[in-house]
């Protein structure tokens, strides 16, 4: 399969450097760098796909995989005119619960296959990445999620298909929302062992959990617990992307992880002061 990567970082170099060990793989990137380096599970991985860094020299593909933050959307869509062929399927792999309708102007939404991830990947350099744990990606049911599954195939990471992407989306975004406190102590995730923090992650996750529900997410009553249960068994060590993002300076994603959570919840009509300050607090600290 041709498979093109817009924004090969932490998540998108780690995926590449994986899929290039079996497809042709393209890197569509901002910042030119020559060959990825994976420290990986299994341990370290080497590839050398082909780099692009003008989206003007981009051909059509099988399949484009979009890895940018979710900020830098209209930047990534850039690359679709020349990627995009009759045939060509795209599936966004960020976080968040808007995947399809960030894409949409771009896109028509039947083409976009958006995935939820969960793989820890930090980046040290463009193409220098460390994968903490193998992960799992999930996409809808169907035949282009089927045909994004088979792409992984050769590789360790359990890539599945569900019927309820709306539950899985609401469930990740559980786990990103209470990653605020670390962007905001700059403070890695053994910060979750302080019972003072744990007490704002349930806080933030309780909202999520509420605006979920009324988006239709089927998510268990003690899903705060289950969070900073998460949280206190991984290394203490680990770095989310949101906390990297401040760490380096750029633009956080703030808005798809706890301002999403506001918006929906006041279309709803619930209360999320909680979720309302950290957004106040991570914007005020970006600015
Ligand atoms: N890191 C993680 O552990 C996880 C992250 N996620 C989610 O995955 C998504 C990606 O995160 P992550 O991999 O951490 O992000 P990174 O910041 O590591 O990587 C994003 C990449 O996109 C590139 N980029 C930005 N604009 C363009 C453009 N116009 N054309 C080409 N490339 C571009 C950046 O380039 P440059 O090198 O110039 O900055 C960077 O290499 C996010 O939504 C995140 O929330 C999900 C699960 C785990
Ligand atoms: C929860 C975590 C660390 C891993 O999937 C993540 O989603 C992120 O860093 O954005």
């Amino acid at each position: 399969m041709r498979i093109a990567v817009i924004g090969p970082g932490a998540v998108g170099g780690t995926l590449a450097a994986w899929l290039a060990q079996a497809h042709d793989v393209t890197l569509c990137v901002r910042t030119a760098f020559e060959r990825l380096e994976v420290e990986t599970p299994q341990g370290p991985l080497v590839a050398s796909p082909a780099v692009l860094t003008d989206p003007a020299a981009a051909a059509p593909v099988d399949w484009v995989l979009v890895t940018t933050k979710t900020y830098d959307a209209a930047g990534a869509a850039a690359w679709l005119a020349g990627l995009v062929g009759p045939e060509t399927r795209v599936a966004v792999l960020q976080n968040g619960v808007e995947h399809v309708e960030r894409f949409s102007p771009y896109l028509p939404a039947d083409r976009i296959t958006p995935a939820v991830v969960d793989i820890p990947a930090e980046r040290a350099a463009p193409g220098v990445i460390r994968q903490r744990r193998m992960g799992w990606i999930k996409v809808p049911a169907g035949a282009d999620g089927e045909t994004f599954v088979a792409l992984f195939a050769h590789t360790p990471i359990e890539v599945t298909t569900t019927d309820d992407f709306t539950t899985v989306a609401w469930s990740k975004l559980a786990l990103n929302c209470a990653g605020a406190v670390n962007a905001l102590t700059l403070k890695p995730s053994g910060i979750a062992h302080r019972d003072d923090i744990a007490a704002i992650m349930k806080s933030l996750v309780a909202e999520c959990v509420a605006v979920g529900r009324a988006q239709g997410a089927d998510l268990p009553d003690d899903l705060p617990e289950q969070v900073v249960a998460g949280y206190r068994a991984g290394p203490a060590d680990g770095i989310n992307s949101l906390h990297a993002d401040r760490l380096a300076g750029r633009p956080m994603e703030i808005d798809a992880r706890n301002g999403v959570i506001v918006r929906k919840g006041a279309a709803h009509g619930i209360a999320t002061p909680v979720n309302a300050m950290v957004v106040a607090l991570l914007e005020a600290a970006g600015a």
